[in-house]
């Protein structure tokens, strides 16, 4: 479906056929992400992961993550920790400080801005205020992770450089070696860590709230889950990494919260390269392209009961969320996929199944099941707008 947008024209891709035709068969056509103000300003002009080229320098950023950030042995042995301290290491104390800003850069670059939709008029960069604002939180953030940068480059030189614990540590040390392929700079530095910070913490959380509401709102759901814990789990006394994968009722749980709340439901858009045809429609070179995995999560055509919570669609079911399934695409597919599946899936699963093994849960009793909102908050990732409030019972008979 074609869509005009201000001066922008938008093709809207709703159907898993299409979705494939982008992300698969025409992936390097797709492969590159439309301009924003607000990723130029806050990615240090494009040189993050998410918004950069398609090229040596994403390639480079990409072969990081895969080798020494987000494999998966190294994502079992970050247990549970949060994706700060995957960015700056457990020892870092400025998370108050941080965060706010993280936030508020989340939602200001969440949505359609009036001056990315009318390039032409350069001057509403300034009268709504947008620049101003993204350049004040860019310096703040600038600001604390330069403070970083130093504390970590400090630590290097007092203990030794072989001491790498964390994000930071990782970028510094190939930077000091300098054997890369494109040298990374200080702000390259930043614009990753920005990266992990705003699309690796704030999505497993808004995972972690959906799935806890599903399975409140549906206590046959949130009973067997919590059955299957505590039997995996009965002879150990706590959950760890080692048995994750035995929880096949919890992963169907997992997965049905990912189908019905994609953090990011319109993906994050591709810029379309040269002329193609999808499905019988000319894209033209340059349109922004928008694949809607909100509605074809819920497109009948693709699922039972797509509107209805039921983990019970995914046993027995090898539908997965990898890539190759286009009516399941909550992290993306192609060169672009989201390198953070294994991470977050590990994150997702550890902490629901310690919120399951150790506590029974009720709502407060002026709130009734019924009742219980699930009000969708629209950002750079789709939230609930109001916080779950629920009362956790400690569970003791193991
Ligand atoms: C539930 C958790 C998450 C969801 C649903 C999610 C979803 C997505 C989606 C839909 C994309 C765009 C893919 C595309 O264009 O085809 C993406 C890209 C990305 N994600 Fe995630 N993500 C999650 C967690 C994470 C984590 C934990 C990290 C890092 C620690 C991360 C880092 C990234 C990066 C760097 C990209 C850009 C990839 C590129 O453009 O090459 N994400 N993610």
């Amino acid at each position: 479906m074609g869509l005009q947008l201000g001066q922008i024209p938008f093709v809207v891709i709703s159907s898993a056929e299409s979705a494939e035709q982008i992300l698969k068969t025409h992936d390097v056509v797709f492969a590159n992400r439309p301009f924003s103000l607000a990723a130029q300003i806050l990615t240090y002009d494009f040189t993050d992961i998410i918004f950069s080229p398609y090229g040596a320098y994403w390639r480079q950023l990409r072969k990081i993550c895969a080798l020494e950030l987000l494999n998966p042995n190294r994502v079992q042995s970050f247990g549970s920790i949060r994706s700060e301290e995957v960015a700056f290491g457990k020892k870092y104390r400025g998370h108050d400080e941080f965060v706010p800003v993280m936030e508020e850069m989340a939602r200001i670059s969440g949505g359609f801005s009036l001056a990315d939709l009318f390039p032409s008029v350069k001057l509403l960069q300034v009268t709504s205020g947008m620049r101003s604002q993204l350049l004040r939180l860019r310096n703040e953030a600038d600001r604390m992770m330069d403070g970083i940068i130093s504390d970590h480059r400090e630590r290097q030189r007092t203990e030794g450089s072989d001491e790498v614990d964390d994000l930071v540590d990782v970028l510094l040390k190939l930077q000091a070696g300098g054997g890369l392929e494109v040298p990374l700079s200080d702000d390259n530095i930043k614009a990753v860590i920005l990266d992990v910070f705003i699309a690796g913490s704030d999505t497993s959380a808004i995972i972690i709230d959906w799935a806890m509401s599903e399975m409140i709102k549906n206590p046959r759901i949130l009973q067997q889950a919590q059955i299957e814990v505590r039997r995996v789990f009965k002879l150990k006394g706590d959950v760890d990494v080692t048995q994750l994968h035995e929880l096949y009722y919890l992963q169907s749980v997992i997965k049905e919260t990912l189908r019905l709340h994609p953090p990011g439901p319109l993906l994050i858009p591709r810029e379309c390269g040269e002329d193609c045809e999808i499905n019988g429609f000319q894209v033209k070179a340059k349109e922004k392209v928008i694949v809607n995995i909100w509605a074809i999560s819920r497109d009948p055509k693709y699922w039972n009961d797509p509107e209805e919570f039921r983990p019970e669609k995914f046993i027995n079911n090898p539908i997965d969320f990898k890539g190759s399934n286009f009516e399941f695409l909550t992290f993306g597919s192609g060169r672009r996929i989201c390198p953070g599946v294994a991470f977050s899936m590990a994150n997702i699963e550890l902490s629901l199944a310690k919120f399951l093994y150790h506590f029974d849960w009720e709502l407060p009793s002026d709130v009734k099941i019924e009742n219980l909102d699930m009000t969708e908050l629209y950002g750079f990732a789709v939230r609930k707008k109001h916080n779950l409030k629920v009362i956790p019972i400690p569970y003791t008979k193991h």
